[in-house]
């Protein structure tokens, strides 16, 4: 057997920070999700036969049509590695393509040796599967194909990694962030294929450069960042970082890696956070794209123009955003100081209750609702933003719908994640541990379902995706992940 190496990333939701997050200024709250991209390279002998063949780098991604590159790799005529495109019908892929040029010329520099045949050995070939939790995208025609209602109990009777009968190009994308996903864990996959297990410093650096790169321009990271480390409050690096790199045509490997190396210069900071106990963060895709560049844009160019107006806006906002974290923490930090208490206060405000004043639960009910209230302030905050600057981003659609949700008993809060539009909401739920409560978990999930199952003005189909504090992994094998051996077995015979 070849040796194969498997990474995983997660996918992300910023709760809050949206548009405030571009400016180093301000944090983002980000939560990575349970729905993770795998990235699987092995190395495949070829027989000596086909050895004119030998140094070539396939990558598949199974669940979509066509979705099949090839890539020769050689030393080119300076001593750096090159990676060329070799010509086929299925067009290119410019995030596999720069993850794969940039990531191995690191790989040489950081080995320092400077043939391509170090990197592939002479006589094999790379081989690599790409794949996503089918929460990265959407599954409403699938449900519909086998008609599924759209509930997670459907979701889950999908195969994983299902194929999504049609292009990459056209396929209908929840928000997670599937490039950041891929890119963070191709470029992590491949180091620790060649043997390389590099400070996760370096790693995120790197997977920053290849999706700026990629992307054509320096965002603010968030996504590559919980996709590196997991769910945290984010505050951004310095583009002035990557300037050089991003300008520049000819890059070498030692350039990369002068870059990337941790050092001073990349100022992103990272502070975990989780969820507290028993709050779950359900997510639903809502069938209307938005056009989130279009909307940054807008925005920022706006806060140009109204120096004054955006200062206190974006003030204001932001201590909206500090509250929602505080009562996170401080909900957390109630848990663990006192889990039973922390049990019977979920449930009583799960039961519409309200703590006596003298009650051991009272603080912590209290800051549940604390919470309900900033994620609220949140919410009209970011909807005033959106009114001033003449964006959708929280549009009375999604007011009526996200107001209607917050109507049922154990729904704590919701917003739209990230830049905001039409395209997702998300919810934070109470999920009591024991069966004594008179509404449960589960039967807060059904009344929202059917919310949504029967919403007229937009469509709106869950996703099964849960909170995970958890970054990269690195999977031991193919049997450990439920259906990824099947999907990369298909796509490697
Ligand atoms: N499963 C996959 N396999 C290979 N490449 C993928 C896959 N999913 C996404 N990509 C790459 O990521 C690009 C999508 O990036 P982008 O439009 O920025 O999406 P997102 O907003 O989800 O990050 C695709 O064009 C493709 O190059
Ligand atoms: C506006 C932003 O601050 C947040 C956008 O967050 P989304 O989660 O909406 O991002 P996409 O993955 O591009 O859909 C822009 C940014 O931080 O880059």
């Amino acid at each position: 057997m070849s040796r194969t190496t498997i990474v995983s990333a997660p996918g992300k939701v910023l709760l809050t920070g949206g548009y405030l997050v571009l400016d180093p200024k301000y944090t983002g709250l980000v939560i990575a999700t349970s729905s993770r991209f795998y990235s699987v390279v092995r190395t495949q002998p070829v027989s000596s036969a086909s050895q004119a063949t030998a140094g070539r780098i396939t990558v598949k991604a199974p669940q979509f049509n066509n979705a099949t590159w090839e890539y020769a790799v050689s030393t080119g005529d300076g001593a750096d590695v090159t990676v060329q495109p070799i010509a086929s019908g299925n067009g290119k892929n410019k995030f596999v393509e720069i993850a794969l040029q940039k990531t191995l010329a690191l790989i040489q520099a950081l080995k320092g040796q400077p043939q391509a045949d170090s990197i592939i050995h002479q006589g094999s070939n790379l081989e690599i599967v790409i794949v996503g939790d089918n929460d990265f995208y959407s599954q409403r025609q699938a449900l519909e194909a086998l008609s599924l209602p759209a509930t997670m109990a459907s979701l889950g009777q999908l195969e994983p990694f299902a194929a999504q009968n049609t292009t990459l190009a056209a396929v209908h994308k929840t928000g997670l962030g599937s490039s950041a996903a891929l890119i963070t864990s191709l470029v992590t996959a491949l180091l620790q294929h060649f043997e390389l297990s590099p400070d996760l410093d370096l790693v995120h650096n790197m997977a920053q450069y290849v999706h700026c790169l990629a992307q054509g321009k320096v965002g603010s990271g968030f996504d590559v960042c919980s996709a590196v480390k997991g769910s945290q409050v984010y505050r951004r690096f310095d583009e002035q970082v990557l300037r050089t790199l991003m300008d520049k045509t000819l890059v070498t490997g030692q350039e990369i890696l002068d870059t990337v190396r941790p050092s001073p210069s990349w100022t992103t900071q990272t502070t975990p956070i989780a969820l507290p106990p028993l709050l779950r963060l359900v997510l639903a895709d809502v069938d209307a794209g938005s056009d989130t560049p279009s909307f940054v844009g807008k925005v920022l160019k706006w806060r140009k123009d109204n120096p004054e107006a955006a200062l206190a806006a974006w003030t204001k906002l932001n201590d909206y955003n500090s509250a929602v974290e505080h009562c996170l923490r401080s909900l957390s930090s109630f848990a663990a100081q006192d889990p039973d208490n922390y049990r019977m206060a979920i449930r009583s405000v799960m039961n519409g209750q309200t703590a006596t004043p003298e009650s051991k639960v009272d603080h912590i009910s209290r800051a549940l609702h604390e919470l309900r209230n900033s994620l609220q302030n949140v919410r009209r905050a970011m909807k005033m933003m959106g009114q001033a600057n003449d964006v959708p981003i929280e549009p009375d659609e999604q007011t009526r719908l996200l107001d209607a949700c917050l109507e049922i008993p154990g729904v704590i809060g919701g917003g739209v994640p990230g830049a905001g539009g039409y395209d997702a909401i998300y919810l934070l739920i109470l999920e009591p541990d024991d069966s004594a409560t008179e509404a449960s978990a589960d039967s807060v999930i059904a009344e929202v379902e059917a919310l949504w199952q029967g919403w007229k003005e937009l469509s709106v189909c869950p996703l099964s995706s849960r909170a995970d504090a958890g970054g990269l992994k690195v999977v031991r094998k193919l049997e450990d992940v439920k259906g990824l051996k099947k999907a990369v077995e298909t796509a490697f015979s």
